[in-house]
């Protein structure tokens, strides 16, 4: 197995350019596939997650063209309806790509089969396919009952009924059939049957449906309605934010390590709910500014506070809180995280035992986790990351504090930044 030892840089400051955002790289890309018309979609962010998307729909018989050597692409729509109505799909761990495609399909008259890698079978479906079942979906089970693979068939699909929709577990099931029932050209009402999680994500969704022409009615959180005859129609031209996400390492190092830091491709103008970490980090006394496409914070001069807060809305970047919590005087905790053990793995499970690795007390909750810091971190830990790209780029932190970390299997960080160590590096010390 690779490792990579990080060697203490308690001094960092700089600026960096953020690579395109994963939600709406994939959101676009699928959208722009079922558009009538051309898209020209602008910095599409290179990653493993990225790369299913573009594969899946080039497959089912999209042409996408790259521009050159760029990242900008050309995306012909196919109006509606993929032209391929036989494909195996192979998606990785790519939940922006498995659960908006199992709704496109599911309406698609044709035979599909899905798969990913062996953590993307024990993530749940169930209650997308369940909401889609009810639309008149033909979707079986390949393995175990509510979880891919998927095999998907022709059906008679009737849309024109209240499709009820459980978003406990996953906000992704609300957003593949957001996208995907506007292709049935029938009113459309979806209900979310009991609580909602990670609701920035459904504004991602809303927003960039509107560019492509689909307008979307909303009672509060509860009832989404799409009014028949709406189709979508290219917008022309897409410009890929900047990841909010991946931004947050960087503020956390601007935060922890001097600074100042900045990010550049994210800001005010951002659509992405992300951008709300650098609140948290304020919280812990960080000092921010923000401007419409950048985001800066620098350390206080009495170090970081601990917190107690409730990180539902911010799923991704709470885990950077985790480990920022690690150069906090007193104990954080981070609460309403119950998904963090249905992503890429059991994250609440791993947080507290890498957390321990460097001698914090860690108290890990059903839906909370608790991190008292050690008086002094643990040198050399050998931190193990699970396939989680974000518990490689967030134990990167621990040798901003001063103490020397082994990363193993660091291009795990490939599923959404692959050259995440590079662009660190290149921050000057
Ligand atoms: O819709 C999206 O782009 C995402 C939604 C979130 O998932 P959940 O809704 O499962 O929390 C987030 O964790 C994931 O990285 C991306
Ligand atoms: C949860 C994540 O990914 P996915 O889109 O596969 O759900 C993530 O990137 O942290």
């Amino acid at each position: 197995m690779e490792q990579l030892l990080l060697s203490p840089s308690p001094r960092l400051s700089g600026t960096i350019r953020l690579p395109g955002s994963k939600s709406i790289s994939n959101r676009t890309l699928l959208l722009a596939a079922l558009a009538q018309g051309k898209t020209l979609v602008r910095e599409l962010l290179d990653s493993d997650d990225i790369r299913h998307m573009l594969g899946a729909l080039r497959l089912l018989g999209v042409t996408i063209e790259q521009v050159g050597n760029s990242r900008d692409f050309v995306v012909h729509g196919v109006g509606g309806a993929f032209p391929v109505k036989q494909a195996e799909l192979f998606l990785g761990n790519a939940g922006t790509a498995f659960r908006p495609l199992t709704a496109a399909l599911a309406l698609m008259q044709g035979e599909y089969q899905l798969s990913g890698v062996a953590r993307m079978h024990e993530r749940p479906i169930g209650d997308l396919v369940d909401a889609l079942r009810v639309a008149g979906a033909d979707i079986r089970y390949l393995g175990n009952a509510g979880f891919p693979p998927l095999a998907i068939a022709p059906a008679t699909i009737d849309a024109g009924r209240v499709i009820p929709v459980k978003g406990n577990v996953s906000s992704q099931f609300l957003t593949a059939l957001l996208m995907a029932l506007p292709l049935t050209g029938e009113a459309v009402t979806i209900e979310v049957v009991g609580e909602l999680i990670s609701k920035p994500y459904i504004e991602i969704t809303l927003n960039l449906m509107a560019r492509f022409g689909v307008k979307v009615e909303r009672q509060g959180w509860q009832r989404f309605t799409i009014a028949a005859g709406q189709s979508y129609l290219s917008p022309g031209e897409i410009h890929v934010e900047g990841d909010a996400s991946s931004a947050s390492y960087f503020l956390a190092a601007g935060a922890i390590a001097g600074g100042p830091v900045r990010v550049e491709g994210v800001g005010r103008d951002s659509i992405q709910g992300d951008v709300k970490f650098a609140d948290t980090l304020r919280q812990m006394g960080a000092t921010i500014s923000m401007g419409d496409n950048w985001i800066e914070a620098s350390a206080p001069a009495g170090g970081l506070k601990a917190l107690d807060v409730d990180l539902n809305h911010i799923p991704d970047a709470a885990m950077t809180i985790a480990v920022a919590a690690l150069a906090a005087g007193g104990t954080t905790t981070i609460r309403n995280v119950e998904s963090w053990r249905v992503k890429e793995t059991d994250r609440l499970s791993a947080m507290a035992t890498e957390l321990r690795k460097v001698g914090a007390t860690v108290e890990e909750g059903r839906d909370y986790i608790r991190i008292t810091p050690p008086a002094a971190l643990t040198p050399n830990a050998e931190i193990d990351t699970y396939d989680d790209h974000r518990m490689a780029m967030c134990f990167s932190l621990v040798a901003l504090m001063g103490t020397p970390v082994v990363i193993n299997d660091p291009k795990c960080v490939a599923k959404t930044f692959p050259d995440y160590f590079e662009v660190l590096a290149s921050l000057t010390r």
